[in-house]
């Protein structure tokens, strides 16, 4: 069986390509990085390592890569074969593999009627339909009809905290034990079987508890650390006063949670609590920037802060008053070498804070929540 993973990063190696591989695929990485391409084809294996007191190891083998900026034709034809295509490249990145993606079922539907499942596996929701949209934008009438009942994009909800690395062996990855990867059964065609991986009829309540509890409490953690002057996460969890701030955020979206998808609410404290200790895991060194990395990205109408914000204020009915003040943090975030944060500062300072807002975030104008995170950016202190 292969499986062809785009993005050997992070996620990509730590995560769903060893997963993929515990279920008996051989992974074919495709990504621009042309060193780790390289290191992977001589290699023919990497090791995983636990963030745990363990000290376990695992090594992925039965490997491959290719460069899709050098050999595009080479990622054509392994779609065209492939048993499974997963990608973890970032949302923005999506758009940009999307003509491969095209071009290998084009190639796939002249010689092969086998079900193929492509999963975007990003923090988003409905990844894997943007993924779908992009590509049908390149495919001709005849392509698209021939891949409407063979080719499956599911959507997905995947969590595992794996920062940067920095080790002597480029291609290690070490990654905390906890993970989670939840696909939408209903988006699947023909049989899939991988190890972990949890399938559902309704993803909305899984992906949405993911993102607005361990993706908002792990940015809240990371812009009020930057303005701290704190470099990580767990440093940054030490503090009790950003911790509880973590917290009262959490407490927010929690009842955002609760009251749209009916979660217990014993049940989804307990969640909250183990998310608060996964960020203060003290074998993970994960940066701020990282975490808060793409600020124009975390502040869009359908990402962990502005939806939870404004959902709140529908489904609970009050203020998100630590939401807003989040958001606020996001707004001042102007870490120099984070080109999104470059661009909000420099969209401030010449068109000013309501209209940057009303840019980025889509929030109207004259709202309570425009007003509301106006005044907690005015009057932000920790
Ligand atoms: N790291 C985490 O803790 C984590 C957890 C869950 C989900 N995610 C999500 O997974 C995705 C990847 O995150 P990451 O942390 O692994 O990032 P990363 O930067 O470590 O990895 C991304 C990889 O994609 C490659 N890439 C970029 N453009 C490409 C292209 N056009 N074609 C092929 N490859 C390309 C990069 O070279 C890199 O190797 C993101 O959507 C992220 O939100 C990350
Ligand atoms: O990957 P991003 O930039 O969307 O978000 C940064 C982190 O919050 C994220 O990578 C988490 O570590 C991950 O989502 C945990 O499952």
């Amino acid at each position: 069986m292969l499986a062809v993973h785009f993005g050997a990063g992070n996620i990509g190696r730590g995560f769903i390509g060893s997963l993929l591989h515990q279920s008996g695929y051989e992974v074919c990485f495709v990504d621009v990085n042309q060193e780790i391409v390289d290191l992977l084809n001589q290699k023919q294996a990497y090791k995983i390592g636990y963030a745990d007191d363990s000290k376990k190891e695992m090594t992925v083998t039965n490997i491959r890569a290719i460069s899709s900026q050098t050999h595009p034709e080479q990622v054509v034809s392994a779609i065209a074969e492939a048993d499974m295509v997963t990608t973890a490249v970032g949302p923005n990145v999506l758009p940009l593999i999307a003509g491969l993606i095209a071009k290998g079922l084009a190639k796939r539907v002249q010689i092969s009627d086998k079900p193929l499942n492509i999963i975007a596996c990003e923090n988003m929701i409905g990844g894997s339909s943007l993924l779908k949209e992009k590509v049908y934008e390149q495919l001709n009438e005849s392509e698209k009809e021939a891949c409407e009942n063979m080719i499956g994009f599911p959507d997905a909800a995947v969590d595992r905290i794996v920062p940067n690395q920095s080790h002597q062996d480029r291609l290690m990855v070490v990654v905390e034990p906890f993970y989670e990867w939840v696909v939408d059964r209903t988006g699947m065609v023909g049989k899939v079987r991988v190890q972990g991986m949890t399938l559902v009829d309704d993803l909305k309540p899984y992906i949405e508890r993911k993102l607005y509890t361990v993706n908002t409490g792990h940015v809240v953690a990371a812009y009020l650390g930057y303005q701290a002057g704190f470099k990580t996460i767990n440093e940054v969890m030490a503090n009790p006063t950003i911790r509880d701030h973590v917290r009262n955020t959490l407490e927010e979206t929690g009842q955002l949670l609760i009251n749209k998808h009916d979660f217990q609410d014993q049940e989804h404290q307990k969640y909250i609590e183990k998310i608060i200790q996964r960020f203060s895991n003290p074998h993970i060194s994960d940066e701020v920037t990282r975490v808060g990395r793409s600020p124009i990205r975390k502040l869009g109408p359908n990402d962990r802060l502005v939806s939870p914000a404004r959902q709140y204020m529908k489904y609970v009915g009050k203020q998100p008053v630590y939401l807003a003040k989040a958001i606020a943090a996001a707004l001042l975030y102007d870490f120099e070498q984070d080109p999104d944060a470059v661009t909000i500062q420099k969209n401030i300072r010449q068109d000013g804070l309501e209209s940057t807002i009303q840019h980025y975030t889509q929030i109207p104008s004259d709202s309570d929540l425009m007003k509301l995170i106006i005044q907690q950016y005015h009057q932000f202190s920790l």
